[in-house]
């Protein structure tokens, strides 16, 4: 077991270090301890949920792996959350898909779910101290016509999926008023095509229509707000899709929404933190989706790397942490589906407690009278500063096991509780 001592020695060292180039350690993890990340449920369980838990996926998604013990039914998921929760410091919030919903053995079609069946989620999330976040789902369902949902030349199809997008809506604000915070409802749809479209406008005006119609019911903002993520392409859907990047940079900013960045959805060459200041120099706000893109849209659990650090880097140099809220969005069957949650978590903070260990105002104001080398000198030798020992302090304070402590917690659930479900 980590020595507490030893900890606690190495961060008074670290403190005194940051403190020569003006960071005051105390302040950053004070801020830290207030930035909640929302985990994605389906992680726990491949995204089969409880509605149509032998749904097929579909969507152009998928999970590969089949690492034993996933969680089978809400009591199993709840019980799996609870453990990386333990392992996670901070308080943390959750994202909940529309099939999550907890019927209690009513037989509902995915149309018809509301805020009644998501009382066991509420009551839950309120006992542990979590916020929720929601996303209506559009996808493993037999009402997906030829992978069209809300852009369908179909009107039935259409009118099907904005029920489904209005009851969301309706669940999402029940989640804010009850707890007392905004929840965000992200929207994500696969609609597209696998062939060259002759028109690349008409599904789009489409789903304009149906999105707008969705909105239609007003509600305090202080319970919901809607946030939209795009794609560049999905399996199957390879040549088109209608809620692209752009188009949903232009729904949000024009109906004063958010925009959902998922930094899957962009390829690896790209760099996904530039669009941060690029649309939140004008937007309301946003939603991210943090995942780790390994040739695409992979959805590999999130790792500090440099994509990773970027991200965080530019929302806490630009102080845009403010008007985002960072969500993650990973499904790893390949791997322990706890430990993806808190290795995938952890990852997170460390990247953003990376980005505030820095002498930002100094160094902004460095480049405002051209001293390129200072800028350089500094960002280049904070790489070699004792990080660490700060992430550790934060993992003792919050109670958490440090460094590889947390496994071996992880390992004794696997065994006691995980493998035995099979
Ligand atoms: C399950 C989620 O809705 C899904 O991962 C979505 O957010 C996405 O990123 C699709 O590629
Ligand atoms: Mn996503």
């Amino acid at each position: 077991m980590v020595n507490a001592k030893a900890v606690e020695a190495a961060y008074q060292v670290a403190k005194e270090r940051y403190a020569e180039v003006g960071v005051d350690t105390e302040a950053v993890l004070d801020k830290l301890q207030t930035i909640r990340v929302s985990l994605p449920c389906w992680q726990g369980d491949d995204i089969h949920g409880f509605l149509t838990p032998d749904a097929k996926l579909t969507g152009g998604i998928g999970v590969s792996g089949d690492f034993p013990g996933g969680a089978r039914n809400p009591e199993e998921l709840t019980s799996d959350l609870d453990e990386a929760f333990k392992l996670i410091p901070g308080k943390q919030r959750l994202q909940l898909h529309q099939i999550y919903a907890v019927t209690n053995g009513k037989k509902k079609d995915l149309s018809e779910v509301g805020p009644e069946d998501f009382k066991y989620w509420v009551d839950w999330a309120k006992e542990n101290g979590v916020l929720l976040d929601f996303n209506p789902t559009f996808f493993s369902s037999p009402k997906v016509k030829e992978n069209m949902t809300l852009s369908s030349p179909e009107k039935s199809v259409r009118d099907y999926w904005i029920q489904v997008g209005r009851n969301g809506r309706k669940i999402s604000n029940y989640f804010g008023e009850t707890q007392g915070v905004q929840s965000i409802d992200n929207f994500w749809i696969m609609d597209g095509m696998k062939d060259e479209p002759i028109s690349r406008l008409d599904p789009r005006e489409r789903l304009i229509e149906s999105l707008d119609e969705i909105n239609k019911e007003k509600f305090d903002e202080k319970n919901t707000i809607e946030s939209y993520e795009g794609k560049l392409f999905g399996t199957g859907v390879e040549s088109y899709t209608v809620g692209s990047h752009l188009f949903y940079n232009n729904y949000a900013l024009t109906r004063n929404k958010l925009w959902c960045m998922d930094i899957g959805h962009f390829h690896e060459a790209v760099d996904p933190s530039d669009y941060l200041s690029s649309f939140l120099a004008f937007g309301r706000g946003m939603f991210l989706h943090v995942t780790r893109p390994v040739h695409w849209d992979s959805d590999h659990v999130p790792a500090m790397n440099d994509m990773l650090i970027r991200v965080m880097r530019a929302l806490i140099r630009d102080n845009l942490l403010n008007k985002t809220t960072i969500g993650l969005d990973f499904f790893d069957g390949s791997i322990n589906r706890v430990a993806a949650w808190v290795i995938g978590t952890r990852s997170a903070q460390k990247g953003l407690l990376l980005g505030m260990l820095a002498p930002i105002d100094e160094l902004k104001e460095a480049e405002r009278n051209y001293d390129f080398t200072l800028r350089l000198a500094e960002t280049e030798e904070l790489k070699s500063f004792p990080f660490g020992a700060v992430w550790d302090e934060f993992c003792l304070r919050n109670n958490v096991p440090v460094g590889m402590d947390w496994f071996k917690e992880l390992k004794n659930y696997e065994a006691n509780v995980q493998l035995k479900r099979n």
